[in-house]
């Protein structure tokens, strides 16, 4: 994955927000104003437009046509094509006869296993004369005898890491003894964690792990778990490097034989620690928890014909992270352990008397896809029906009312968003989709009316809850911040076929783990084409409602699609039915969300636009959230008010008590409800708002 930004959008960035830019040989690019201590900083967006284009037209059969038209002798693997490495000079050596290049399935991108020669799979057929007759000088002509993306800084910078930290042993037994305290990884020996490769840097409480890739000698990466003594609590924070391009590697990947056909997989370094120390498995830990399986660990993963996949047993996106996984891995070989069969973690069961060998085993073997009998899912009933709270889905922390309408934010469903013309959808869907993403969701965003640079302006903004033009000198602080979500742009701007857009979205979900997408709005993808006449334009709509409803539930991935109202709606309260086009929306969405123009003309709406839910599938709650609008954050979430300023809350509280009857008076034969007691002045203020139930 790449981070760009053109260069002229890079000088109008530095004008914007007076910041210099640095070409990363710290050549200055754009001077700003600001002065020149300032250090160099990538673009704060992920453009995967490269990616996409490279994952068009690539598909399994495609890879093996080609193959076999090319005379290649390849062997198919579970997630990846494998074929004898000529390329290298170090496979023309006798000795690394067994040296394979592994091509993915699923995008062409591939790699050597003994020197990393890599590339894409334009890459690859463009060199596939050089490749087939085994010609490194022919290779080095063609410029892509490329390593893998950064393999060898990274790999540096991990030992330069390392170099500042020391062996266990250095510490004395009650240090020891703190450490395990303060991890609370109790039950973990001291031999275990060295023999992982975990060091401790010199404050006796940092940790440090190792992670590698394809040379099991040399670490390519490393997670530093930083603790933190705050005033009335200690917090441990996790740095991850590299931190999303590259190579990030698995940890325990250096004790894996390279005859094992069994491997285990934690999303935690601890649980793998513990299992390895208890029943002596292969065991590697993910590098970024349940959020990603990196794309390219598949290949090294390739010689396992049977996974157990442990992850973090605490909550639903776990277990959905693993069945996800599952399907990136192949199912067929997949285990899982459901929260049914242990709900917590490895570490964490150990540490409860459980024995972590007898759960491994008891793993359930990943059913067909396709054939399905209840014993394969009667887990995800009792996980329905005991974890009703959790199963409600992912809860934005800056629309506590849409929270108790809609219950949170769950994979695969499909929300439509309407509303007026420049009512500001995108702007709400930007905080909404930050929100989200905020919290972990790995978010794709197709923004096709407007530039990324400028939604990307706009959830800064929101992101820092203040206007950064009128605080320029924070821009780095804040862009840096930025910078960690997994936040990721389709480069597409215009009218777009759906085609493209398709490919770029499967990428995406297959390359990032994306569990949410967002496409602001469809009418960028019906094509420049003059329908003949409205059904046409209507069937065309209905067809691409169709297509985002299959990919939201065949990848469990949520899409969220901007649909413009029917003209002759503007003006008046929209409804369900002014949504564009036939039926198609309503019927196959499962939450429709309409933004609100005409403010309220008296009661709690009064001058508010606010979001109307009429469709929920999920619960069938329906209700309105209103939304206050901060011009300067671009925010529609109230800025928060100091302490003690009890004037406001007065005012609201009282507020509160006549809301009903003003609200009632507003919309008398629409809402029903009241307000709930013990919530706080605002959430007083929206519950008595959501509480009323259209009927
Ligand atoms: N509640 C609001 N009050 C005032 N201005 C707003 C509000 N919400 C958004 N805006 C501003 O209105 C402009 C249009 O907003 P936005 O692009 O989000 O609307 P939209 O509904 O997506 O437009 P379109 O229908 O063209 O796609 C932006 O400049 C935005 O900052």
């Amino acid at each position: 994955m790449k981070s760009v930004l053109s260069l002229p959008n890079l000088i109008k960035l530095s004008m914007k927000f007076q910041t210099p830019i640095y070409a990363p040989n710290s050549q200055l690019l754009a001077s700003g104003h600001r002065p020149p201590h300032v250090q160099v900083r990538r673009g704060y967006f992920h453009d995967i437009s490269e990616e996409g284009q490279d994952a068009l037209n690539v598909n399994p059969s495609a890879i093996r046509t080609f193959l076999t038209t090319q005379n290649i002798d390849f062997k198919q693997g579970f997630t990846c094509y494998s074929a004898a490495c000529t390329q290298c000079r170090k496979c023309q050596n006798p000795t690394a006869k067994k040296a394979k290049i592994f091509i993915n399935s699923a995008t062409g991108s591939f790699n050597c296993s003994e020197c990393t020669w890599s590339g894409t799979w334009k890459q690859f057929e463009a060199v596939v004369d050089a490749f087939q007759h085994g010609d490194p000088a022919d290779s080095e002509k063609n410029a892509v005898h490329s390593r893998l993306r950064g393999l060898d800084d990274a790999s540096e910078a991990a030992e330069e890491e390392r170099r500042l930290t020391h062996c266990l042993t250095s510490l004395s037994a009650a240090e020891f003894a703190d450490l395990v305290k303060l991890h609370q990884i109790q039950g973990l020996k001291m031999s275990t964690l060295m023999e992982l490769g975990v060091q401790v840097y010199s404050n006796k409480r940092d940790l440090f792990f190792p992670r590698y890739h394809s040379n099991q000698n040399q670490c390519c990466g490393y997670k530093r778990m930083i603790v933190r003594e705050l005033p009335e609590e200690t917090v441990i924070t996790e740095q991850i490097f590299p931190k999303e391009a590259g190579v990030l590697g698995l940890f325990g990947w250096n004790l894996i034989p390279k005859k094992a056909t069994e491997l285990v997989i934690t999303s935690n370094e601890f649980d793998a620690m513990i299992i390895r120390q208890e029943t002596g498995k292969p065991v590697v830990a993910l590098p970024k928890g349940i959020s990603l399986l990196p794309v390219e660990a598949l290949p090294l993963l390739e010689q396992f014909s049977k996974i157990v996949l442990w992850l973090d047993g605490s909550g639903n996106r776990s277990w959905q992270a693993a069945k996800i996984f599952s399907r990136k891995l192949d199912e067929k070989r997949c285990h899982l352990v459901s929260p049914e069969l242990c709900p917590t973690r490895a570490l964490n069961a150990f540490q409860s008397g459980t024995e972590v060998n007898g759960i491994i085993l008891k793993a359930r073997p990943v059913s067909h896809k396709s054939v399905v009998t209840f014993g394969s899912f009667r887990s995800d009933v009792l996980n329905e029906l005991t974890n009703r709270e959790d199963f409600s889905g992912l809860r934005w922390q800056r629309f506590p009312a849409l929270n108790r309408i809609l219950k949170g934010h769950r994979r695969g469903e499909l929300t439509v968003l309407t509303g007026p013309t420049g009512s500001g959808k995108t702007t709400f869907l930007s905080e909404y989709s930050l929100d989200l993403c905020n919290q972990g969701l790995r978010t794709l965003w197709g923004s096709f009316e407007i530039k990324n640079s400028r939604l990307a302006k706009t959830m800064l903004n929101q992101f820092a809850r203040k206007s950064m033009q009128k605080n320029v000198t924070e821009f780095d602080l804040w862009a840096d911040k930025f910078e960690q979500l997994a936040l990721y742009f389709m480069a597409f701007h215009g009218q777009e076929t759906l085609d493209n857009v398709f490919e770029a979205m499967l990428h995406a979900v297959y390359v990032h783990d994306i569990e949410h997408v967002i496409v602001d709005n469809l009418q960028f993808m019906m094509g420049a084409t003059n329908f003949k006449t409205i059904h046409d334009r209507i069937v065309k709509q209905d067809q691409l409602i169709e297509g985002f409803r299959k990919f939201s539930t065949s990848h469990d991935c949520h899409v969220t699609l901007v649909v413009h109202p029917r003209k002759e709606m503007e003006g008046q309260e929209l409804t369900a039915q002014s949504i564009y086009g036939g039926a198609k929306a309503s019927q196959e969405a499962d939450n429709i969300l309409i933004l609100q123009n005409n403010r309220g003309k008296s009661g709690l709406l009064q001058g508010k636009k606010y979001i109307e839910i009429v469709k929920n599938r999920y619960d069938g709650d329906l209700g309105i959230v209103p939304l206050s609008y901060d011009k300067d954050s671009q925010s529609y979430v109230k800025k928060e008010r100091a302490k003690g300023d009890n004037t406001v809350g007065a005012t609201t509280t009282k507020k509160t008590g006549k809301a009903a009857a003003a609200f009632a008076a507003a919309k008398p034969s629409t809402f029903t409800g009241a307000a709930t007691d013990g919530a706080t002045e605002d959430e007083d203020e929206d519950q008595s708002l959501t509480n009323r139930i259209v009927i």
